[in-house]
């Protein structure tokens, strides 16, 4: 195994982790064991790697053994092993995630049809953003309907106003699954054989039991509003019209060769579409305020970045990805605030689905493997002064604006995020579009901290911001 701590009988370190674990991770293997090193969660070995080099040695060149995902009990609660996202690696995976990306990139993701969706749903935020001027609106709530809509209308063709309450409901439940309810090593225990306290023991103590008869409770009811979705589509469901990603299923499911209609099953579908409901809009909405977070707390970055909008867009221009070549301050300070908030700063667990080797040490099968993706970004060989918000680090000597193997907010890899080019496209076109038609500002005396909360997303805490028509 690789070197490690081993902290407590019983606990491992997780008592000397807090509340965030990852910068605790990445000092430890400064300091002592190294990029890839090992530490005892419970009563379980956990790998962390902590270099982008660690991560690409393990999730591309190993991916064959490395792709799992862990039996942890909350993932089992989750999932039951359907759908995408914490689905075991294997056959019937291969068919999902290439179902999805085809599908998704036929609906547009990475190219213009998309990309008018977006740019519409900027604009009715504008919208919506000039009726309350003046006001403090809490930045979270807005931003996260407005990226789930567009994660709505790719998967079932629908969207929701900004004061849906109905809808605002459901996306607390999806956001609670994620809360700081539950502190972020509470997900990081390994499986239910740590013993009797943990996971399954834990569950029968009264405050863990409330908290995770919660969470069941809210998988259910997001469970059943996809569910929903899905009977709606079956009812005018046309096979030579396909209008969104579950017709594209419910095609499949009937007219596809045998091999994917048996995998492409009903319950399948629920939670592919709960999926991309979960892991495609908080996302997203929470690097669009770090984004706006950091300009407020840096003024100089913001007034260039107004520049160049003003420069290449124009006042009443509609944002566009083609801007992207003429605009390398505003990429450089999305691409610098993706290194410094990590939405998912050890991304989502992986598991040993066979005993293999990985820089000359054994990685048994059944370990859990973490990539702290938060100690690639912060890591001070390949960002000096790492703590520094600092744009002009992607931006080279003749002004061009260029992109870093030391980022990976969507790790790598063929269990990587398939989001991210509707991620980028997404926080590109909002950001550009929302500071293009307000002046963004804090109320007197409330500047949003930066210290964020740590769960198993990385989140602003609540705030408001005053958003003045330009
Ligand atoms: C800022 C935005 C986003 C970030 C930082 C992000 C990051 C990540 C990360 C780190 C993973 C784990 C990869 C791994 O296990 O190695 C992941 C997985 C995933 N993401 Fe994203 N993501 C974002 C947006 C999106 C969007 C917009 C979608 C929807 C299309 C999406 C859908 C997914 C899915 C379905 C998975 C599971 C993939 C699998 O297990 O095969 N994400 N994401």
């Amino acid at each position: 195994l690789p070197p490690g701590p081993r902290g407590i009988p019983l606990l491992g370190v997780i008592p000397f982790m807090g509340e965030f674990p990852e910068r605790v991770i990445k000092k430890w293997s400064l300091e002592k064991y190294g990029p890839i090193m090992c530490a005892r969660m419970g009563m379980e070995d956990g790998v962390f790697l902590n270099t982008a080099e660690a991560i690409k040695m393990a999730f591309c060149d190993k991916s064959e053994h490395l792709s799992g995902r862990p039996r942890t009990t909350i993932f089992k609660q989750v999932t039951k092993d359907k759908g995408l996202a914490l689905k075991q690696y294997g056959k019937d995976y291969n068919i999902i995630r290439k179902f999805v990306v085809r599908t998704l990139s036929q609906w547009g993701v990475g190219k213009t049809m998309i990309e008018d969706q977006i740019v519409e749903e900027a604009g009715l935020l504008a919208d919506f953003l000039k009726n309350k001027t003046n006001q403090p609106i809490e930045l979270k709530l807005y931003f996260y309907v407005m990226t789930s809509n567009i994660i709505g209308r790719v998967v079932c063709g629908r969207r929701h106003d900004f004061e849906d309450e109905e809808y605002h409901e459901i996306l607390n439940n999806i956001q609670k699954m994620f809360s700081p309810q539950l502190p972020l090593s509470f997900w990081l225990f390994p499986r239910d054989s740590t013993p009797l306290i943990f996971c399954w023991g834990l569950k029968h103590l009264p405050w863990f039991r409330g908290a995770n008869n919660r969470m069941i409770e809210r998988v259910k009811k997001t469970l059943e509003y996809c569910k929903g979705v899905i009977e709606e589509h079956k009812k005018t469901f046309d096979k030579n019209n396909l209008r969104d990603l579950i017709d594209a299923l419910l095609y499949e499911q009937q007219f596809g060769k045998k091999s994917k209609r048996k995998v492409l099953l009903e319950d399948e579908l629920v939670v592919i579409v709960r999926d991309l409901f979960t892991a495609g809009s908080e996302t997203s909405s929470l690097m669009i305020s770090w984004v706006l977070i950091m300009l407020l707390h840096h003024p100089e970055h913001a007034k260039k970045v107004i520049e160049e909008i003003d420069d290449v867009m124009g006042p009443n221009g509609a944002p566009s990805t083609k801007h992207r070549d003429r605009m390398p301050f505003t990429c450089a300070v999305i691409q610098e605030t993706f290194r410094c908030k990590i939405v998912a700063p050890i991304g989502i667990q992986h598991y040993a689905q066979a005993t293999v080797e990985l820089g000359g040490y054994i990685i048994p099968q059944g370990t859990m493997v973490y990539s702290n993706i938060w100690g690639v970004h912060n890591d001070p060989v390949a960002w000096p002064n790492p703590s520094k918000f600092d744009p002009y680090r992607h931006i080279s000597k003749d002004g061009k604006f260029f992109t870093s193997n030391n980022i990976i907010s969507f790790s790598t890899g063929p269990r990587s995020c398939p989001g991210e080019p509707l991620a980028k496209m997404e926080i590109f076109l909002f950001v550009t579009k929302i500071l293009q038609k307000f002046e963004v500002k804090a109320p007197p005396d409330k500047l949003p901290s930066l210290v964020g909360v740590n769960c198993l997303l990385f989140s602003p805490e609540s705030c408001e911001l005053i958003f003045i028509p330009m």
